[in-house]
């Protein structure tokens, strides 16, 4: 299974065999027993980060963005072991259960243990080496009449038959790239990929392109240097949806990874300012990575006013005082904040996480919170003072996390002067009718679209900015219209 690691590679290995565990003696093996061996201790390890996020239901980054950094080094072999060894780990734990063989020591590296049963049981043959390996290959025959025995108990008459009890469709997604127009024209990488692939512009979003599902672009030349982002058309309509001008100053609230932060950076061509906000430290680093690979640069400090950068800030958006003087100026706000991710998932791979099989993921308690701070934020962007456009979006399909959100606070919204409006008009498919206005929200199918998103857009209304301007200085003076101004907009 996969490739032979270079000599570079044998030398970057970690002395404890990739899964964080000390074995007795590195096996001397050759050859692609020696490639399996590294691919099953390369999966172990990214299997245990993700068993961990799902069990403590706070994912810290998903499979496919786990594969793709650059210590995976058999990305491809290193995949597909996790994703089927996920895919049979119900089995796999029955199994291990029933067959009752792993003591103390093997359970505490038991994501090892799932992905060389994965081979034992159902994938390829199992050299004796390593001390995993030596130590489940013993119980071989007791693993494999476990499995026949667990058949019969469920009365089906294969594997196959199985994991089909618990499957959800297969999604198979167009790839979409975004040009990053702050580094490459959007014809020139066209033309590029088209070298190599079948590419076709996107008919709503002019920067978007769109390749056949499964292209790997992950190793990418244009992918590396940041001249193309790996990015979905949901994900990718947000930042038009607020459509900022260049020179506007902006605020992206919640921004790691900072896909839209970038996307807003080049549709303001250079021109204005982003402060980039996120919560979490450790996120901060990814935020600040994806704003060097994307060319825009970054500020060190909100007192400087250049004429186009991001100034990234480790802060809670809530602690932010729309009142204080670095914020007077802040035109627009994209709100993209933590949600269940339940739009994404398919894509994510995360039906075949444990906590997600056979649609388990109905935590109202972790909805309901996720909702509070949904609702608290967007009442939050709602509080600054010059803003005139904010953007919320998620990639979530539950109404808690959406349609609820817009609802309850449309009455602050309005109370603010601002209204519900239609980003994109053509788009086919819209919010729940669960209010008047909610034709004006923006969802994603995650069937037909390949992912479930939700975009809602609100902007100032237009007479409320030109009476500001013009009207509201002189009611002070002129006691007529003063009465006339809090007849039409009320107190
Ligand atoms: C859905 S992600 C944003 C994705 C990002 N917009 C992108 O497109 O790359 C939500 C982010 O909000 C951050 N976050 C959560 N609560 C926050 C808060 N109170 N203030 C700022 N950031 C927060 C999370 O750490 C997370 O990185």
């Amino acid at each position: 299974m996969g490739r032979v690691p270079t000599k570079q590679q044998k030398n970057n290995r970690s002395k404890d065999g990739g899964d964080g565990t000390q074995e007795k003696q590195k096996p001397s093996l050759k050859g692609a027993e020696r490639s399996a061996y590294f691919a099953r201790r390369e999966a172990a390890k990214v299997l245990r980060v993700v068993l961990q996020g799902d069990a403590n239901r706070r994912a810290l980054a998903s499979i496919k963005s786990l594969i793709y950094k650059p210590s995976v080094r058999n990305k491809k072999a290193t995949f597909a072991l996790i994703c089927q060894t996920l895919k049979h780990l119900p089995i796999i734990k029955d199994v291990l259960e029933a067959s009752s063989i792993l003591n103390t020591k093997w359970k505490r590296q038991q994501e090892l243990v799932y992905i060389i049963v994965y081979d034992i049981l159902f994938g390829q043959a199992v050299a004796v080496a390593g001390d995993a390996e030596k130590y489940l290959m013993r119980h071989k025959n007791a693993l494999q009449s476990t499995l026949k025995q667990l058949l019969l108990r469920r009365n089906v008459k294969n594997v196959e038959q199985l994991i089909a009890l618990n499957q959800l469709p297969d999604v198979s997604l167009p790839r979409y790239v975004r040009v990053n127009t702050l580094k490459l024209d959007v014809d020139s990488a066209l033309l590029e990929l088209k070298e190599k692939y079948s590419v076709e512009k996107d008919d709503l979003l002019p920067d978007l392109l769109i390749l056949p599902p499964g292209t790997d672009l992950h190793d990418h030349p244009l992918v590396n240097n940041g001249s193309i982002f790996m990015q979905g058309k949901a994900s990718s309509m947000v930042a038009p949806a607020l459509n900022p001008e260049p020179g506007w100053e902006v605020i992206d609230a919640c921004a790691a990874p900072g896909n839209k932060t970038v996307h807003l950076a080049a549709l303001m061509k250079r021109k204005g300012r982003i402060i980039a906000c996120e919560l979490n430290k450790q996120r901060i680093k990814r935020l600040k990575e994806t704003i060097k690979l994307s060319g825009a640069s970054m500020l060190q400090s909100l007192k400087l006013n250049p004429s186009s950068d991001i100034h990234v800030l480790n802060e809670d958006f809530l602690n932010i005082d729309p009142k204080a003087p670095s914020y007077s100026k802040v035109k627009a706000i994209l709100l993209d904040p933590s949600c269940s991710g339940s739009g994404t998932a398919a894509s994510r791979l995360d039906h075949l996480l444990p906590s997600k099989a056979a649609g388990q993921d109905t935590d109202m308690e972790r909805l309901n919170k996720l909702a509070a701070f949904q609702r608290k934020a967007l009442q939050h962007a709602l509080s600054f003072p010059a803003v005139e456009k904010i953007v919320y979006s998620t990639c979530s399909i539950n109404q808690i996390e959406n349609e609820d959100v817009i609802k309850s606070v449309l009455p602050i919204a309005e109370s603010h002067g601002f209204e519900l409006v239609n980003p994109f008009a053509e788009w086919h498919c819209r919010g729940l009718p669960v209010f008047k206005g909610s034709e004006n929200l923006v969802r994603t199918d995650p069937a037909a679209d390949g992912e479930g998103f939700f975009i809602a857009l609100f902007a100032k209304k237009k007479n409320v900015q030109k009476k500001k301007k013009h009207f509201f200085p002189r009611i002070h003076t002129d006691p007529f219209r003063t009465w006339l101004y809090y007849r039409l907009n009320g107190p």
